[in-house]
């Protein structure tokens, strides 16, 4: 059973058959809702027959993609499907707290990438393979991510970055119809087949927006540009150009209408990726200008004329071969097209020069038929490659950001898909070499690395048995000897060697091979290679030659000759180079093979994915024929065994495919023990770089042992937590494993870890906030404090100082009142001594004589108790005038009425005021009555019983009186 589950048995036996059947009709029972499984580890039990079923179901369900462990499989709807890739399902995707929850897409894949970028846990740069068949929707896939990207990572915070952000994504989406344009091509497989692999890596600054990108490209199928296979075409870039160009430009181009070009075959069928005008928007928008477009243009239809340059077999070996008579034209054109002189072209393309001896002498000998048309093809090929490298260095220039600028990045791996036809040779070997390896970094990745790792943590782990492709590499790549190493050395002896010896070459040197095979039954030459994906034949013929990608140094030298602008670039007259490129058969230097270069660049390339987080994407085709609603359960199958993808469900199931070692868990998860109830002190985190001297990884690790058992501790919370998010296999204990020294765990138990942490974070920043919120109300409770004291001192002290001034004011009125009292005193005795004296000498019968013993007794006396009484009186009298008035003041003043004469009262009531009271004896008392001056003069400073006083008591009273 575990064999047909690894799709390792050849063929079921009964009993295997018998059981499976069991397994299957269980499974019927659940047919309903197979279409709604969105995990294929869901599948119970994890067959092909099973995954296949599930697939089938969603597939006819339009439910395109599922999930399969930690990859993501797509199958090709092979139609276009209406808001599966709208900007609002990308912003659904972005905006999701866990898009893992949504169903799955492409986006979860491009959203979780995101994330991890912005975590930063390591290794942050992410990268995304995206791998299948030619024509299972790679290609697609990636520009979709693109695009989801573009989206995403553009919420610049102001307009200008915004503008420039926006440029920046603009152009990575331009670089797209360029390449597909000039690197793609309509297949037998696929109508839009990418003719080289691509990495793109997208650049990202510190606030994770898109500053830049750069484009890797891998393999161009050069060869296609001077031979397609039958109901093949050339790259799209040809037919764009013959069906687009307008009258004018054909008539610059000598592209007339229904001109037939050999290096053209089937023109007459229209694809939509025949669109010229979408290409020149998409370069004008990437800097490449109209001149330089047309100037490409119509390098390529000189191409498309060289391609009609024919040869005619010459009988005189020592004769060049002739022109055939309607290749002349051709000639010609193309050479006025790619502004080359017409007759060294023509040279070039039927002599070969070679230089012998110490004197590097220059031998010229006439090249047979084939040998012209295999130098034609070469200048061909040579011209076209060196233009898609150009192109591809103006679309980086275009997308460059300095390498300041951007710190992180998610790469994207677009490969060409495992290839396996009738015939196959060097290009199929090294695609499949390249697939090869990407599976052994799939394996590394996720198989062998989680198995080796379960071992040496001490986990108990029943092993699942994968398919390991190391022996196959071996035999491709290996060292000392491979198929790689022996084509090389072929190619570095430049002997003579027919294909049989090739064969014969490969086979006796690696005969010990498990993977190596032979076809006896086959004719030609040729070797079988067992790859994951299946077994392919290779022909030995030519291989050695392609290997070689031989370009004769005259070709090179007739391309520096042109005085066109665009091949003047692509062929500087550079001295370094010549001498590369003229390698005699002696020299030392190592021959660049095909195979050498794609293998360097291939080791390059996943360096990069190693230091990244990899996710995967597998498409499936679900039809060889592009047909919606078609799924060829045969063809599915072979790209699932092909892919390895049962042994991933199948162990990404069981597995705990997330592992952080303990000082990371710890470090990140160390706050979880504030989940814990507060009874239990748990350790203290020992700080991490304590006691460096005395540090050894041993002790570290112990020192975090009691801190690991803690957070663990607190994992009883999280099926509750789980609980709440509805999913019961999040609820299951055995999520965590402590490993010697990492911790163990599945997706959703990460998951459930990160929502706690968030939680406690939350937690800790409310406490920060609310610690802050005391702190300010504290301190401005003791500035309020501060600012009542201040204010009561200086209050004070104002008071202080206000009394003092009233001090010295009482002090000054009371001298002035003394002063004042003494002048009155002293002038009211000087006034009654002088009444007194004229009154004693007045005549007898005068009104107010008295006798003066009489009078001296009673007078002072009456004055001191009558004025005031008299005054208040006076002035109380209100409306009564003249005589009456007087009559009043008499009564109240007790006046004798019967000697009117002896006294005078004078009233002034319309002044409020009394202007003087005389009495007896006769003027002898004067009060001059008048309002003080003076402010507090109401006030007695020092009253004693005896002195006069209240004059201004008396007015103010009266005063007030009169106002009642
Ligand atoms: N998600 C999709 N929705 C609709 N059509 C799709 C989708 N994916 C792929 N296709 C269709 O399938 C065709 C082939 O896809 P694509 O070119 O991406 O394949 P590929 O794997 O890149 O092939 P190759 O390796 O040959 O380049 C596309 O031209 C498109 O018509």
């Amino acid at each position: 059973m575990l064999q047909q589950v690894n799709g390792h048995s050849s063929g079921p036996d009964a009993h295997g058959g018998k059981a499976l059947r069991e397994d299957l009709q269980e499974f019927l029972g659940q047919e309903a809702p197979l279409h709604l499984l969105d995990d294929l580890t869901k599948v119970n039990p994890v067959t092909l027959e099973t995954v296949l079923r599930c697939l089938q179901a969603r597939y006819m369900a339009d439910t395109f993609y599922t999930n399969a462990g930690c990859t993501l499989v797509a199958l090709n709807p092979f139609k276009p499907v209406p808001q599966l890739y709208s900007p609002d399902l990308m912003k659904e995707y972005h905006a999701a707290p866990q898009p893992q929850k949504l169903k799955p897409h492409i986006f979860t894949v491009g959203e979780q990438t995101y994330r991890n970028v912005k975590s930063l846990i390591q290794p942050v740069n992410q990268s995304i393979v995206v791998s299948g068949e030619s024509g299972a929707g790679k290609t697609w896939t990636s520009r979709c991510l693109m695009k989801f990207y573009a989206v995403v990572a553009a919420s610049p915070t102001s307009w200008e970055s915004h503008k420039i952000a926006e440029r920046i994504e603009q152009r990575i989406l331009n670089s797209n119809p360029v390449m597909e344009a000039f690197g793609n091509a309509c297949t037998l497989r696929n109508n839009n087949s990418s003719r080289f692999g691509k990495f793109i890596q997208l650049q990202m600054n510190r606030a994770h927006q898109m500053t830049g990108a750069a484009v890797q490209t891998y393999l161009l199928e050069k060869t296609r540009v001077a031979c397609q296979a039958s109901n093949e075409r050339n790259f799209h870039i040809f037919y764009q150009i013959c069906k687009g160009a307008s009258a004018d430009e054909r008539l610059r181009w000598h592209l007339p209408e229904g001109a037939a070009f050999s290096w053209l075959p089937n023109p007459e069928r229209t694809l939509e990726e025949d669109c010229f005008e979408v290409t020149r928007e998409a370069m004008l928008h990437l800097g490449i200008g109209t001149l330089t477009q047309n100037n490409i243009f119509k390098v390529l239809a000189g191409l498309l004329h060289l391609g009609n340059v024919r040869f005619a077999d010459c009988e005189d070996e020592a004769q060049p071969c002739q022109l055939m008579d309607d290749a002349k034209g051709s000639v010609r054109t193309s050479a006025s097209l790619l502004w080359l002189p017409e007759d060294p072209l023509l040279e070039t393309l039927r002599i070969r020069t070679i230089r012998a001896g110490r004197q590097q002498q220059v031998f010229r000998k006439p090249c047979s038929l084939a040998e012209c048309d295999t130098r034609r093809d070469c200048l061909a090929k040579l011209i076209y490659a060196r233009l898609f490298d150009w192109l591809v260095s103006v679309i980086n220039s275009s997308i460059y950001a300095a390498p300041d600028s951007w710190t992180t990045f998610i790469g994207l791996l677009d490969v060409y898909g495992f290839e396996s036809f009738p015939d196959n040779s060097l290009e199929q070997l090294c695609i499949n070499y390249a697939n090869e390896k990407l599976q052994q970094h799939f394996v590394a990745h996720y198989l062998r690395a989680q198995q080796e790792e379960y071992a040496l943590e001490g986990l108990e782990w029943s092993f699942v048995n994968y398919q390991d492709n190391q022996t196959c590499l071996d035999l491709i790549e290996g060292t000392p000897i491979s198929i790689c190493s022996l084509l090389n050395e072929e190619c570095r002896l430049n002997r003579p060697s027919s294909a049989a010896q090739l064969q014969t070459r490969i086979e006796s040197a690696l005969a010990g091979s498990p993977c190596l095979g032979h076809n006896k039954l086959s004719r030609e030459p040729s070797f079988i290679v067992v790859h994951y994906a299946g077994p392919v034949r290779y022909h030995t013929a030519g291989l050695v030659e392609k290997n070689k990608d031989p370009v004769p140094p005259e070709l090179t030298r007739l391309l520096q000759q042109s005085e066109d602008p665009l091949l003047k670039v692509l062929f500087p007259t550079d001295p370094e180079e010549k001498s590369q490129e003229e390698p005699s058969g002696k020299s030392r230097t190592p021959v660049l093979t095909v195979v050498s270069r794609f293998k360097a660049s291939l080791e390059q390339l996943l360096q990069v994915l190693h230091s990244t987080t990899p996710h995967y994407i597998r498409c499936i085709k679900p039809n060889s024929k592009g047909q919606a609603q078609t799924f060829l359960r045969e063809e599915v199958l072979s790209q699932l065994e092909a892919c390895g993808l049962v042994e991933t469900i199948h162990i990404s199931a069981a597995g705990f495919p997330i592992r952080v070692s303990h000082r990371n868990f710890v470090e990140r998860y160390a706050l979880l023990r504030r989940l814990r109830p507060p009874t239990a002190p748990g350790p203290q985190s020992p700080p991490l770089n304590e006691g460096r001297s005395e540090w050894s990884p041993q002790a570290a690790e112990a020192a975090l042992q009691p801190l690991l058992q803690d957070i663990l501790r607190t994992l009883p919370a999280l099926p509750g937590a789980a609980a709440t998010s509805g999913d019961p296999v999040e609820a299951t204990p055995a999520t965590v494993h402590c490993g010697r020294t990492k911790v163990f765990m599945t997706d959703s138990t990460l998951e459930l870890l990160e929502r706690r942490r968030a939680q406690v974070l939350e937690q800790c920043a409310r406490c920060i906030q609310a610690g802050w919120r005391r702190h300010r109300h504290r301190r401005q409770e003791r500035q309020r404090q501060a600012a009542v004291l201040i204010q009561a001192a200086i209050r004070s002290w104002l008071t202080r100082k206000h009394v003092q001034r009233l001090h010295t004011a009482a002090t000054v009125i009371k001298r002035a009142w003394q002063k004042w009292r003494t002048r009155m005193a002293f002038l009211a005795s000087k006034e009654l001594d002088g009444v007194e004296e004229k009154h004693l000498f007045q005549a007898p019968g005068s009104p107010s004589s008295f006798p003066l013993p009489q009078a001296q007794s009673w007078l002072p006396g009456a004055i001191i108790r009558l004025w005031p009484l008299g005054l208040v009186l006076a002035n109380a009298a209100v409306g009564v005038h003249g005589f009456q008035r007087k009559l009043v003041v008499w009564a109240c003043l007790q006046l004798p009425t019967s000697s009117p004469r002896s006294y005078t009262v004078q009233t002034a009531q319309e002044q409020d005021g009394v202007t003087s009271i005389r009495a007896l004896p006769q003027g002898s008392i004067k009060f001059h009555c008048r309002k003080s001056p003076l402010r507090y003069a109401d006030i007695c400073p020092e009253p004693s019983s005896d002195s006069v006083t209240g004059f201004n008591q008396i007015l103010l009273e009266r005063h007030r009186l009169g106002h009642v």
